[in-house]
């Protein structure tokens, strides 16, 4: 995709990744409209970047991604503005373990409305142009955090949304490609705010697991991110793909094709097939964490990757 006069949308756009997303869109040739829900902050950003790539080229709308009221309202001001929209970044997100509800509703809920106003604007059926939409997940879209399981839920969740609305955008040809963009740890205010704020209660063995990785491996630059970030943007071959990104480089996952072909053993089981399932799942102490799936072939216990890391994938380059 040739990114020259292209219109995007990103959203959580006034600080860190969504920031650096900006900016590789502009550097490209695109339009930007940026949403987010700081205003103060979102409307420094639009007059630092009006000096550097001039006014015409981006504006700031302040909207909360889980308000309907708010996206769709911005959503239509940005259409009658740009008169189309090319690209969406579903990036604004949020880590809060005791406000999980507003977490979900941000990370998952906010990506979920943003997906769907894009398809009705952008799918072909409705004499829309095709595009792309990239939805930020995180290497805790991948592998559990163990100090972060709602987090690592609505992550969880945006990879297995993205996945199946890019099936669908297939199926019904709707000319729009979906990925999915699964960063390490970043330096951004998100990562400082939750090492200083008491977000989540855990125990320090559960802390320091997330503290050793950061000290092991280090921490990503924005601008890292986003040139993977441009990847997805850019090749035209992917949807529904997951794009991981650490301190070693950044890999295309390759994800089992069916829950079928997920490694697993298998479970004896007789009539009641699936009360019998769930009894074994009580019963048996040596099982946490476990997964046991059933269908009319019978039970099996799913074996997931250790880590993200783990899981197969293929290497890209970021020059
Ligand atoms: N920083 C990290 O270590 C990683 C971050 N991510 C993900 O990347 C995305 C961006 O994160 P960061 O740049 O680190 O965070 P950040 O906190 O630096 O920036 C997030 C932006 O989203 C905005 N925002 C928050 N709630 C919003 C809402 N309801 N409506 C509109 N805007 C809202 C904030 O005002 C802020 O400007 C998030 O989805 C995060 O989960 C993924 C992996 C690693
Ligand atoms: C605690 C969350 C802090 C910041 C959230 C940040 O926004 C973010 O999304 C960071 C994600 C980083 C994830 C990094 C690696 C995840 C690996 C998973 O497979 C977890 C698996 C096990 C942890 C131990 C290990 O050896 O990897």
């Amino acid at each position: 995709m040739d990114l020259k006069d292209k219109v995007a949308v990103v959203t959580g756009a006034a600080q860190g990744l969504g920031r650096s997303f900006v900016e590789i869109l502009l550097k490209n040739g695109a339009k930007v409209a940026l949403i987010d829900v700081n205003k103060s902050v979102g409307d420094e950003l639009k007059s630092t970047l009006d000096q550097e790539y001039g006014r015409d080229r981006t504006e700031f709308y302040t909207a909360d991604v889980t308000s309907e009221e708010d996206f769709k309202g911005v959503w239509e001001k940005i259409v009658k503005a740009f008169g189309r929209i090319d690209i969406l970044c579903n990036n604004a997100g949020i880590i809060n373990e005791k406000h999980w509800e507003k977490t979900i509703a941000v990370n998952l809920g906010g990506v979920v409305r943003g997906t769907y106003l894009a398809l009705e604007h952008m799918k072909k059926e409705n004499g829309g142009n095709g595009g792309v939409i990239i939805n930020i997940s995180s290497m805790a879209g991948l592998g559990p955090l163990p100090m972060a399981p709602i987090y690592t839920a609505t992550k969880h969740g945006v990879v297995g949304f993205s996945r199946a609305m890019a099936a669908v955008s297939k199926l019904a040809n709707y000319g729009v490609r979906i990925n999915i963009l699964c960063p390490w740890f970043v330096k951004t205010s998100l990562l400082s705010n939750f090492n200083s704020e008491e977000h989540i209660e855990q125990t320090p063995p559960v802390k320091s697991v997330t503290e050793s990785m950061m000290q092991t491996r280090g921490c990503l630059e924005t601008d890292v991110v986003a040139k993977a970030f441009l990847v997805l943007v850019k090749d035209e071959s992917k949807n529904g793909d997951a794009l991981m990104i650490d301190p070693e480089g950044a890999v295309f996952i390759t994800f089992p094709e069916r829950a079928k072909d997920l490694r697993s053993t298998p479970v004896s089981l007789e009539t009641d097939v699936v009360a019998k399932a769930f009894l074994v799942l009580v019963k048996d102490e040596s099982k946490n964490g476990d997964a046991l799936m059933i269908d009319p072939e019978g039970a099996v216990f799913i074996t997931f990757p250790e880590r993200a890391k783990d899981l197969r994938s293929t290497p890209v380059s970021l020059e």
